[in-house]
């Protein structure tokens, strides 16, 4: 059988680790309205905030994962330009956040080159000629139909997401789907990601640890590395095994927000690729979905929200930010530290200055 993926072409992932306990959820069964499916995907919602999408058997799905691996060599292609190229599209000259992005790390590269991990942030609205576009390489321009096709394609799988949620949550027809329509302004973007090799490092696993800010974050990886915390501990971490024909989804800070709690946002990072992959450099490429810019990111109103107790008395007191505002301050370190149900976790981390553009500074 041809292979969809490369995966196989990658030493696999061990199998003598303990991996994280995701479910699959069958994108081809969402998109047929299948009761089962719709229920396990809101339990994985709620539970652990984090799961497959199984995409084979689905149009939409196998469309997506032949697309993502043409992004997966485009984004090679793009780390592979000299620093001085890339520097061109860099922060904080471009953009505070829709930039590429780089920590520089131990070594040189053939070419006497300081070698990087770096990411690089593609609004979804540059794409989609929604706005005035920021300057951007022209091997992204040559690939222009490839990324305004996955990015309609990503957002249209988040839809069918969507109505789901909005459905088990009992909230009146297209309440979710109102606050993401592709055609507004908003802080989607397309990511590319790079990571070279490295010895497994604590205070840079700690600096890694975030929670995404926007609605769902559809995830390709090909290699392990992505690690979540365990629900109910302080610090048990575990391995996302990649699947071939699925990709990782999570919820991030918006849901959490909107449903005053009732959906998950899981805190996870990014760590060398476990021991038989480990000598490997690792690309991720991630889509983020989140709400149009002018949302306010505060529950919503109906359905069994009502019923979720308030955190606190003050809640409808507290400082109203909106979706814009909220992105911006967490990808530009202004409002450091993990977000969770609770609100803000006791651990948290200030960026010190001498690595501003650092890839650390997370989702
Ligand atoms: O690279 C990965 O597997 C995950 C990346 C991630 O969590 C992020 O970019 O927010
Ligand atoms: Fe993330």
């Amino acid at each position: 059988m041809a292979h969809l993926t490369s995966h196989h072409t990658l030493p696999p992932f061990p199998d003598d680790i303990e991996t994280a306990p995701l479910v699959s959820v069958s994108f081809s069964k969402l998109e047929n309205n299948d009761d089962q499916a719709s229920e396990d995907f809101f339990k994985a919602s709620k539970e652990l905030g984090f799961f497959y999408l199984d995409f084979l058997g689905s149009e939409l799905g196998e469309t997506i994962v032949k697309e993502a691996e043409q992004l997966n060599k485009v984004q090679k292609e793009f780390f592979a330009l000299p620093n001085e190229v890339k520097d061109v599209y860099g922060r904080p000259h471009l953009h505070p956040f829709y930039a590429y992005r780089y920590t520089e790390t131990e070594g040189k590269d053939e070419n006497g080159q300081q070698l990087r991990n770096a990411n690089y942030n593609l609004r979804k609205d540059d794409i989609l000629g929604q706005c005035e576009r920021l300057a951007c390489h022209q091997l992204i321009l040559e690939h222009q139909e490839l990324f305004e096709k996955y990015v309609r394609h990503c957002r249209a799988a988040v839809n069918v997401l969507l109505s789901h949620l909005n459905k088990q949550l009992e909230l009146p027809e297209g309440t979710l789907l109102n606050l993401h329509r592709i055609e507004e302004r908003s802080g989607d973007h397309v990511r590319f990601t790079q990571n070279l090799p490295h010895e497994f490092n604590e205070d840079r696993a700690r600096r890694a640890e975030h929670t995404d800010f926007g609605s769902l974050t559809v995830l390709f990886n090909w290699l392990g590395g992505l690690q979540i915390r365990k629900p109910n501990t302080e610090d048990d971490w575990v391995y996302v095994k990649p699947i071939p024909g699925s990709c990782i989804v999570n919820l991030g800070d918006a849901m959490v927000k909107f449903t005053a709690g009732i959906l998950r946002s899981n805190i996870h990072r990014v760590v060398p690729a476990p021991s038989t992959q480990s000598h490997l450099t690792r690309n991720s490429l991630v889509f983020f979905t989140r709400p149009e810019d002018k949302v306010i990111l505060k529950r919503l109103k109906g359905g069994i929200i009502d019923k979720q107790p308030r955190s606190n008395e003050n809640e409808d007191d507290e400082e109203e930010m909106t979706s814009h505002e909220w992105i911006m301050k967490r990808g530009t370190g202004q409002l450091p530290g993990i977000f969770t149900s609770k609100g803000f976790e006791g651990r948290t981390y200030d960026a010190p200055a001498h690595i501003a553009p650092s890839v650390s500074i997370p989702a």
